[in-house]
Formats: C-alpha cells, structure tokens, sequence
C-alpha cells in the first residue's frame, strides 16, 4: 500500500497551497480530487465570477464613453462567446495546477476520497496510508426546500447556462446574490433579487449597505427586501416566482444563493472521531486538528471565513506547522483572523477591512468616523450620478483606524492596500500625514479631515 506523510482530500484553494508547501518542505504528500484541479474558486468561484464581473462592466462604459467624445454603434452581446472563452481560460487554469502540482513532487490522485480510518483513505478501488489527512473539501450551495425547488439553479450551474435569460430573479443576500445581481443586470437582463429581511449583506458596514441598495435600484436591479419565496412554477419555458407577500414575478431562471454547507457526504467521517460544530463544519482547535489527532481540516469545510485568501493562509500555515516549525516565527505559523480585508465585486464595488462602525461600537470602542460621499471624477463628463464612499472608523483612545470602508469602482484594489497599514497598526494621524496620490479617488483616505458630529 502507498505511504504518504501527508494525504489530502480535496485540491481546492486551501488543500492545493497545504499539499505543495508540505512537498516544498520535504513531506511525501498526494492530493485526492474528484472534479476539477483548483476547486470552487477556480471553476465555480472567484475566477470564473471575475471575469463575468468584467464582462458585465462594458455595458456603463460604452455608455459612458459619449461624454467623452466617443460614439460606440450598436451594441450587442453574445453569451456563449463569454461562456466559452471563460471556459477555456478555466481549462488552461486546471492544466496550470496539474503541472504545479507535479512539479512540486504532489501525487494527484484522481477519485473520490474516502476515509477509512484514522490514517487510511480510499480513492477509487485503491487504498492509501498516510500519516496524516487532510479534509480540504470546500462547500456546496444550499438551497432551502420549497414547492418547486427542482427549478431553480444555485452557483455551480450559473456559468454554464445554455442562454442568458431575458429576466432573473436572484434569492440571498449575501456576496453571490449580490455579486450575481450586477452581472446578469450588466449585461442586459431583468434582474430581481429577493431577500427576506430588510436590507442586504448583513455584516458590513450600514452606509455600504444602504448606499449599494441605493446604487443597485438606480440601475435597474429591482429590489425586494422582506420578501421571500413561498412556491415556484414552471409556466411553458419561464418561472413564475409566487412570493410570501402575495406577489408574483416571471423570469428566464432563478439562481438560489443562500449560503453554502460542507461537503461531507460519503467523506467516511463515520470510521473516525472527527466532530462536527452545530453548524455542521468540522470542528477543529486552533491548530486546525480535528478530534482525530492525525486528521485535520481547514478551508470552507471548517468555515471560519470562507474565503480563498483564508484557505491558502490555512494551508500553509498548517504545513510549515507539520513539517518545519522551527523554520518560522509564531508569527508566520499563526493565521491572524482579525483584519481581513475583503471585497464584493458589485457595480460598484465594496470593500471593507477591519470594524465597521457598528462593530466597533458594539464591541466597546468609543468611535470617531470620518466619511465622504461624492462623484468621482472620471463620472465628471457622463450623465452618471453614481457616489462614491470612503468611511474610516477611528478608535478615539488610541486614535487606531479600526476600519475602512469604500463603494466605488476597484474598491476592492484601493482597500487591498489600506489593509496593510491597518494591520500594521496605522492611526489616523499615519493616514493623515501620509501624501495623497492626485488625482484619484484613494487619495479621499488620506484627506478626510472632519469626524462625524
Ligand atoms: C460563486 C462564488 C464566488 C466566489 N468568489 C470569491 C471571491 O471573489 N473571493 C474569495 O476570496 N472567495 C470567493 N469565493 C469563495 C472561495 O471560492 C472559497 O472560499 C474557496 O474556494 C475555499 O477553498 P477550499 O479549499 O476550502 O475548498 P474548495 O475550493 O471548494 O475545494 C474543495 C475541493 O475538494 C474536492 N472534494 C470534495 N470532496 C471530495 C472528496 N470526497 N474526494 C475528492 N475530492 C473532493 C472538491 O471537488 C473541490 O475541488 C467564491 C465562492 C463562490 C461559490
Ligand atoms: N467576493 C468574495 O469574496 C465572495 C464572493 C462570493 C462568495 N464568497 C464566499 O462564499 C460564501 C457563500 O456565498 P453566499 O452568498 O451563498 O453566502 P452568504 O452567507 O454570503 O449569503 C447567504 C444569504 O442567503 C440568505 N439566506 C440563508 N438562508 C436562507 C433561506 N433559507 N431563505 C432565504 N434566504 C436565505 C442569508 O440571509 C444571506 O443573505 C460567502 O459567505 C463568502 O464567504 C465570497
């Protein structure tokens, strides 16, 4: 039977970035896949999304552009000329992991993983050994029961649809409702999204909240907040969507994105110790073991914030914690959750690092903020009136920006940058003594000079 020092179950983000710094680091390491090299992220997730995102933006520039003196003819879109060329971009991704994968001495075994027992795992008919294992195996859409579930579409079958339907309507309130929401409305379908209580995107700051419904509604998504789905029908080749509050709305397709659950079925948790959190994710201590000593699980499945950055974070703090601990500081073993940043790729964008003020405020600090709201300039000669957000909230005490919050195109980019300094530590008086670059928008950080009365 092979031995492996390390066998992992799953090579998406964090099972990939986990497998190749073992190997890098000396370990005998194989990596068990039964879909795609690069998991959610690459072939349903991050990338695939992003560039829908991109797709979706050239509607507002075109019409943009006749500000500016530019005339663009007709336009029109062709879905299945974005559907492929993503596709093959996703394909070249999936060979680009298998070559990295191999050159990094990882043994890709392709099947379904099964553990057996606590150092054993079965792949296809063939049965492994290892050391250790490591459950790696990422998530899947939920989608609630109700009358007509078996019409609707979730994440995973989105970016392969046959044809762009002429309306759509889009239940959830988080990132992929809301991501999902600006993509099919920026290329040119009816959009609705529903969300049952009053404003999406619970989390982030208020003022991105009610800014972005403001931004959506303007557009031309339609939204429906303390609403949600009591049945849905089949109505010759369209739905009818029949709401809780006695409204009924038509559309090409239904995407469901109300969250998403571990991947556990069939994974053979049953022949270990492995425990569950009452969520359903695996349980595991600070140092990502489970309740089996030589199994350990981190990325989504443990769903601590399911995000690709934190999974790779994970994954390579978990090797060098395994196979080389004396070759870093606690500092680069340690996945330091507090700040991290992110960003939801609506038009526009949002991106957050840090506190919001409500969080901060629930958590005791006493607050300054500091915030401002305008057009950018590169809306000046459009008939845009889209704003921009730029918020900081300060710790009074020790003056430490405790969050910075932004609306606005390539937030997501501007606040990418800010995240160092905060988790550097920066005060406001850092902000404000650094030089603003001119002109941009980022520049809007480091000039705001007036706390909110
Ligand atoms: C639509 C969408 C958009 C997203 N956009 C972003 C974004 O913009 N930015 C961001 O940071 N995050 C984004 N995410 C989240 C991100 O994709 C996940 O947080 C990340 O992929 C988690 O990595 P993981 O390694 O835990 O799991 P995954 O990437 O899900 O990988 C798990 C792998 O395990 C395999 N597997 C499962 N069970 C078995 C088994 N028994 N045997 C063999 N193989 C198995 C699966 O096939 C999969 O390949 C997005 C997610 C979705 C759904
Ligand atoms: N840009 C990014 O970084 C990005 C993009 C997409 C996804 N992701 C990650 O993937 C995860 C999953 O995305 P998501 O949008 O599916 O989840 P989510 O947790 O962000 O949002 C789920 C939404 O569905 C709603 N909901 C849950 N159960 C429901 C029910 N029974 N009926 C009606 N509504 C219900 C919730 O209130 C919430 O608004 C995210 O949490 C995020 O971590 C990240």
């Amino acid at each position: 039977m092979e031995h492996y020092d390390l066998l992992v179950i799953g090579a998406g983000s964090g099972g990939v970035r986990a497998s190749r710094t073992a190997a890098a680091l000396g370990a005998r390491v194989a990596v068990v896949e039964e879909r795609d090299l690069g998991g959610t992220c690459v072939n349903v997730g991050c990338v695939p999304k992003k560039l829908f995102v991109y797709a979706s933006q050239f509607s507002e520039q075109f019409s943009r552009a006749a500000g500016y003196g530019w005339s663009v003819p007709e336009r029109e879109f062709t879905w299945a000329t974005l559907r492929e060329n993503k596709n093959r971009e996703i394909s070249r991704l999936n060979g680009i992991y298998d070559r990295m994968l191999g050159s990094a001495g990882v043994d890709v075994l392709q099947g379904h993983g099964k553990i057996l027992g606590p150092n054993k795992v079965l792949v296809g008919e063939t049965e492994y050994s290892a050391d250790r294992i490591l459950i790696a195996v990422g998530g899947w859409p939920f989608v609630p029961d109700f009358p007509g579930r078996e019409h609707v579409i979730s994440s995973n079958e989105v970016f392969f649809l046959d044809q762009l339907p002429d309306s759509m309507v889009i239940v959830g309130g988080g990132y992929i409702a809301c991501e999902f929401a600006s993509i099919f409305n920026g290329l040119g379908v009816k959009t609705h999204l529903l969300y049952r209580r009053d404003l999406f995107l619970r989390g982030f700051d208020r003022d991105i909240r009610e800014l972005m419904a403001k931004e959506m509604q303007a557009k031309g998504i339609e939204l429906h907040f303390n609403t949600d789905v009591q049945k849905v029908e089949r109505d010759g080749s369209d739905l009818k969507v029949f709401t809780d509050i006695g409204s009924t709305i038509d559309a090409g397709q239904v995407m469901y994105a109300t969250g998403r659950r571990p991947l556990l079925q069939g994974l053979g948790l049953e022949n270990t110790q492995v425990a569950l959190t009452d969520k359903g994710q695996i349980e595991v201590d600070e140092l990502f073991q489970t309740a089996e000593p030589s199994i350990y699980a981190l990325g989504d499945v443990v769903g601590r914030m399911e995000l690709t950055p934190v999974a790779l974070a994970e994954g390579m703090s978990l090797a060098r914690r395994l196979f080389a601990p004396l070759q870093f500081s606690e500092q680069e073993l340690k996945v330091d959750y507090s700040k991290i940043p992110t960003a939801v790729f609506t038009q526009p964008n949002i991106a957050t690092v840090g506190l919001s003020e409500e969080a901060a405020r629930e958590q005791g600090f006493d607050v300054s903020v500091f915030k401002a709201s305008f057009t950018p300039m590169p809306l000046a000669l459009t008939d845009s009136d889209e704003k921009v957000l730029v918020k900081l909230v300060v710790d009074k005490a020790s003056d430490k920006v405790l969050g910075a919050h932004m609306v606005g195109q390539d937030a997501g980019e501007i606040i990418q940058g800010l995240a160092v300094a905060i988790t550097a530590g920066a005060t406001k008086a850092d902000f404000d003594r650094t030089i603003g670059i001119h002109p941009t928008v980022a520049e809007e950080f480091v000039t705001l000079r007036t706390p909110e009365p």
